[in-house]
C-alpha cells in the first residue's frame, strides 16, 4: 500500500504528491487527511496524506516508509482535501500552505496524545491484549511513546483498538501561551472579621483599607490582575494582606471556553417584516430543495439582515444540517456573538483571532467532533470542517478582510461559493453596501438579488448633513469640529443621548512637519512618513516597526518650527475635553483595545451609559446596535479618497454608510454629520441620499472607462529586491514574457514602481494584468514562479503574484 503525501517543504519542486510505503501496523488505520512524519532527503518532515493507493508509478523498492502517524483521526475531511487542490490553483499557492491554513494554528505544531480506554467500554470488555495492557499500566499513556517503543504487533493492536473504539485518543494541544493558570485571591476572613481588621488599620494604610472594603462588599475570589485594576492597588499591597493572613492566594485554572459559564437567554425567531419574509423565502426554498444558489442580500443598515441569517440557519439545523456564518474580524463583537448564542445556545462554536491558540483549537475540535452545528467566525472559519453544510452566510460581504493578504491569498467569498456548490446549499452574501463585483454579478443574474430598502419597524434612516470644512476655515473656525457638529454634540449632551465620533485611521495619521522648510520625518528604510505616537512620544514606521525619538530641531533647516500634524483619536479626545470639559469619552482604537477583552469592556461601558461619546476608528464602524445613539459625527470623510487605489471611492462610500448606520436605529431619530473637504464627490453625496444604486452606477462608469473590475479581472505581480536594478530588470522580463504569451486583448501595465517604492530597504516594482478571458493565465503565471524559483531561494529577490488583489500598494 502506498500513501501519496504533500510534504511540508514549500518550494516549487516539492509542490506535488510524493509516494511513501505504508508500514504494516498503519495499514488499517491510515486515512487521507491525516498528518504523517516522513523522511525527505536527509530530513524528517511533516506531511498530509492526500490519497491512498495500491500501486506507485515509481519503483516500489526505492520508496521509503512513513515513519509516524501524527493524527489518529484525520483532521481534514475528504471534501476539504479536494477543495485544497482548487484553492492552490486559484491562488497560485503551495499546496502545503493551503492545507495548513485549513487547520487551527495550534495544530501546525506537534502535540501530545493521551490514550484512554473508551468511556463507553469497560476494561473487562476489551480485547484480551488491550485488557492486559491497561492492567499493566494504570497511569496516563502517551500514544507516541507507545507507538515508538512498541513492537509491530503491539502497534497494530493499538491501532485496531482505536478503530474499534475501544481506545480513545485525546489530543493535548498546548495553548501556545501554555500557562493556563493565574493568581487569584479570596478573603480568609468573614465579613465581620474583615470589618474588625479594618478598624485596626491606621488611616495611613489607605490602600489596604480599599482592598478590605472591596472584599467586604464582594467576598468572592478574584484574579490578582483584575483586583489591581478595580481597586487601583498594587501587587505589594495585596501581598501584605496575604502575609497578614487576611487574604488567601491561590492558582486557579483559566477556563478555555471563553463563553463558558456565561448565561445566554434563549431568544425565539422574531415575526418577520414583509421585506424580511420576501428575502428569506427564496433562500429557504433552495435549501428545502437541496439546491445551490448564491444570494446577494442588499439591506440598508438596520433592515434586519441578521434576523434573516438567523432564521436561514435555523432551517438548516432543522433539516439536520450545519451552517457557517462569516463576520469580519472587527464586527465579531460580543454583541454579535451573543445574538447567535442566544438563538442557538451550545450549538455554536466561535472562531476569531481574539481567542488564544488553545481556545481556537478547542472550538475547532467541537466542530470536527460534530458537537456543534453552527460555526461563527472570521475569514478562516470558511474552512470549518463540517461535512453536511446546509447554509453559508457572509455578512458584510464587501469587507476586504475576507481576502487573505498572505499566501495562500484566498478570498473567503470564492471558497464559500465553491463549498456551497459541493454541498448543494445556498450561500448568502449580505451587505448594506455590496462590493461592486458582487452587485454587478447580481445585476447579470449570476447571483440572486434580494433587497431590503426599509429599516425594521419603519424606523427612518438618519438624516445626513454634509459640512464643507473649507467654509469653516473661511469663517475662521480652525478646530476639528465644525459649528454644526459642536452644536449637535451640545444638544445630545443636554438630552443625555449618546453619540459616535468616527475618525478614519487609514491615510490620516499624525506626522511631524517643519513649518519653515516643509521637512517631514521619513522612515530611513521605507519611503513613507513616520507616525507620531503620543503615548510613548515616539515616531514609528507602520511598515517596518522602525522607532525613533522625535527631533526637537528640524534636521533639515535646523529651525525650531517642528510641529505635529494630523489628528489621531487621542488628539480628538483632548479637543473634545477642551470644548466640553465634563464630556465622558470612551475611546476605542488600537491603543485602548490591545488587551484581551478590552474591546468588550469598552462597548459594555458605552452600552450601559457610562460614556457620552464613543470615539474610534474603523473598529466602531460596524455591528453596533445601541438604541441611545442619535448622533454620528464623521471627522474626516475624505481622508480615504486620496489613497492611490481604484477602490478608494467604493471604500469611502461603504465606510460612511456603515458608520452612519449606527445612528437612530430604534425609537429615537438619528442624525449624521459628515465633515469633508470634498462635499461634491459622489461617494459623499450618495451617502447623504442613502442611494447605493446611484453610487453603483456612477462608479461602474468610471471602472469601465479605466478598465478595472468588475469589467476586467486583475492580477498584480509584485517584484521586490534589495537591489534596485535587479528589481527593475526582473519586472521588465516578466512584463515582456506576459506580452509574448497572453492574448492580445489582455492589458499589461508595467514595469511601474509601487506607490510605496521602498519598504524595509527593499525596492518594489509591479506589473498589472487586466483581462476578460484568459484561459492560459494560471499556466503562464506558474511558469513565471518556476523561472524565478531558484533566484528567489539564492538572493533577496521576491516575486509575489496576487490573482485578486485588494491591496494595490
Ligand atoms: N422582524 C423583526 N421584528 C422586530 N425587530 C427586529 C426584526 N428584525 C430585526 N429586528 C431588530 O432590528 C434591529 C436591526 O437589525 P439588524 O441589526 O439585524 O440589522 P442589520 O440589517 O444587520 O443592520 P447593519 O447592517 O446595520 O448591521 C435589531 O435590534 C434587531 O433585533
Ligand atoms: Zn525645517
Ligand atoms: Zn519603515
Amino acid at each position: 500500500m502506498i500513501a501519496r503525501v504533500i510534504v511540508d517543504v514549500a518550494t516549487n519542486q516539492t509542490d506535488r504528491l510524493f509516494d511513501y510505503l505504508i508500514p504494516a501496523p498503519f495499514i488499517d488505520t491510515i486515512l487521507p487527511g491525516m498528518r504523517v512524519v516522513v523522511p525527505f532527503g536527509p530530513r524528517k518532515v511533516q506531511g498530509f496524506v492526500l490519497e491512498i493507493g495500491e500501486t506507485s508509478e515509481f519503483d516500489i523498492k526505492k520508496l521509503k516508509p512513513i515513519e509516524e502517524l501524527i493524527d489518529v483521526e484525520p483532521p481534514l475531511t475528504n471534501e476539504l482535501l479536494d477543495l485544497s487542490f482548487w484553492v492552490k490553483d486559484q491562488t497560485l499557492s503551495f499546496h502545503i500552505g493551503v492545507l495548513k491554513v485549513m487547520l487551527p494554528a495550534a495544530m501546525r505544531a506537534k502535540y501530545k496524545k493521551e490514550v484512554h480506554p473508551h468511556p463507553d467500554i469497560s476494561i473487562e470488555d476489551m480485547s484480551p491484549h488491550l485488557k492486559t495492557f491497561f492492567k499493566q499500566h494504570d497511569s496516563v499513556l502517551d500514544w507516541d511513546e507507545l507507538i515508538k517503543k512498541g513492537t509491530d504487533l503491539e502497534r497494530k493492536l493499538l491501532m485496531e483498538g482505536v478503530k474499534k473504539q475501544e481506545l480513545r485518543i485525546i489530543p493535548i494541544v498546548g495553548t501556545g501561551e501554555t500557562k493556563k493558570k493565574r493568581n487569584a485571591v479570596r478573603p480568609a476572613f468573614s465579613k465581620k472579621e474583615l470589618e474588625q481588621f479594618k478598624s485596626s488599620l491606621t488611616s495611613q494604610a489607605k490602600k489596604q483599607i480599599d482592598l478590605v472594603d472591596y472584599f467586604i462588599s464582594k467576598p468572592t475570589e478574584i484574579s490578582v490582575v483584575e483586583l489591581m485594576e478595580t481597586t487601583q492597588t498594587s501587587r505589594s499591597t495585596i501581598n501584605t494582606l496575604v502575609q497578614k493572613g487576611v487574604l488567601v492566594q491561590e492558582e486557579v485554572e483559566i477556563r478555555r471556553d471563553p463563553y463558558e459559564g456565561r448565561k445566554f437567554e434563549r431568544t425565539e425567531a422574531l415575526p418577520l417584516t414583509e421585506e424580511q419574509r420576501a428575502a428569506l423565502n427564496p433562500i429557504l426554498n433552495k435549501m428545502d430543495k437541496g439546491e445551490h444558489e448564491t444570494f446577494l442580500l442588499r439591506g440598508v443598515t438596520g433592515s434586519g439582515k441578521t434576523e434573516v441569517y438567523l432564521q436561514a440557519i435555523d432551517r438548516a439545523l432543522s433539516l439536520g444540517k450545519e451552517a457557517i456564518m462569516l463576520v469580519p474580524e472587527i464586527s465579531l463583537t460580543p454583541q454579535m456573538v451573543k445574538r447567535f448564542k442566544e438563538r442557538f445556545g451550545s450549538e455554536v462554536a466561535v472562531l476569531h483571532s481574539a481567542l488564544s491558540k488553545g481556545e481556537k483549537y478547542d472550538e475547532w475540535r467541537r466542530i470536527r467532533d460534530k458537537k456543534v452545528r453552527v460555526a461563527v467566525g472570521a475569514r478562516s472559519a470558511i474552512f470549518a470542517p463540517f461535512e453536511n453544510i446546509g447554509m453559508i452566510i457572509i455578512d458584510e460581504e464587501h469587507e476586504t478582510s475576507y481576502k487573505q493578504e498572505e499566501a495562500p491569498r484566498y478570498h473567503a467569498r470564492d471558497v464559500a461559493i465553491k463549498r456551497g456548490g459541493y454541498y448543494k446549499c445556498p450561500v448568502i452574501l449580505g451587505s448594506a453596501t455590496p462590493s461592486l463585483e458582487s452587485f454587478a454579478r447580481a445585476q447579470k443574474g449570476v447571483y440572486h438579488l434580494l433587497t431590503m430598502e426599509k429599516r425594521v419597524n419603519n424606523v427612518q434612516l438618519p438624516v445626513v448633513n454634509i459640512i464643507d470644512m473649507r467654509e469653516e476655515l473661511k469663517k475662521g473656525n480652525r478646530s476639528m469640529f465644525s459649528e454644526s457638529l459642536t452644536e449637535a454634540m451640545r444638544s445630545r449632551l443636554e438630552k443625555k443621548e449618546q453619540m459616535v465620533l468616527f475618525l478614519n485611521r487609514r491615510g490620516y495619521s499624525t506626522f511631524i512637519l517643519c513649518r519653515d522648510c516643509g521637512y517631514v520625518a521619513q522612515c530611513p528604510h521605507c519611503d513613507i512618513s513616520l507616525t507620531y505616537h503620543r503615548t510613548n512620544q515616539t515616531l514609528q514606521c507602520h511598515y517596518c516597526n522602525h522607532i525613533e525619538t522625535p527631533p526637537t530641531f528640524c534636521p533639515s533647516c535646523e529651525g525650531d518650527s517642528i510641529r505635529f500634524f494630523g489628528s489621531g483619536t487621542q488628539k480628538v479626545e483632548e479637543e473634545l475635553q477642551k470644548v466640553f470639559p465634563d464630556i465622558r469619552v470612551i475611546r476605542m482604537d488600537v491603543d485602548t483595545t490591545k488587551r484581551k477583552g478590552s474591546h468588550e469592556k469598552l462597548l459594555d461601558r458605552f452600552g450601559s451609559g457610562e460614556g457620552d461619546v464613543l470615539l474610534g476608528t474603523q473598529m466602531i464602524a460596524k455591528g453596533l446596535d445601541f438604541p441611545n445613539i442619535t448622533l454620528v459625527g464623521i471627522l474626516a470623510a475624505d481622508s480615504m479618497l486620496h489613497i492611490p487605489d481604484f477602490r478608494s471611492s467604493e471604500r469611502t462610500f461603504q465606510l460612511l454608510t456603515q458608520v452612519s448606520g449606527r445612528a437612530g436605529r430604534h425609537e429615537k431619530a438619528g442624525e449624521v454629520i459628515v465633515q469633508t473637504y470634498t462635499p461634491d464627490h459622489y461617494s459623499i453625496v450618495d451617502v447623504k441620499q442613502h442611494d447605493y444604486v446611484s453610487f453603483y452606477q456612477r462608479e461602474m462608469q468610471l471602472r469601465k472607462q479605466a478598465a478595472y473590475p468588475p469589467y476586467y479581472f486583475l492580477t498584480l505581480i509584485h517584484v521586490s529586491d534589495t537591489d534596485l536594478t535587479n528589481a527593475i530588470r526582473v519586472t521588465e522580463k516578466i512584463c515582456h514574457y506576459l506580452r509574448e504569451n497572453l492574448s492580445p486583448t489582455t492589458l499589461i501595465f508595467g514595469p511601474a514602481a509601487s506607490s510605496i517604492p521602498r519598504i524595509k530597504d527593499r525596492y518594489r516594482y509591479q506589473c498589472m494584468i487586466k483581462y476578460k478571458v484568459e484561459p492560459k493565465m494560471i499556466k503562464v503565471l506558474q511558469e513565471i514562479i518556476k523561472t524565478y524559483q531558484g533566484e528567489m531561494a539564492r538572493t533577496d529577490l521576491s516575486v509575489l503574484i496576487d490573482t485578486n488583489p485588494y491591496m494595490m500598494m
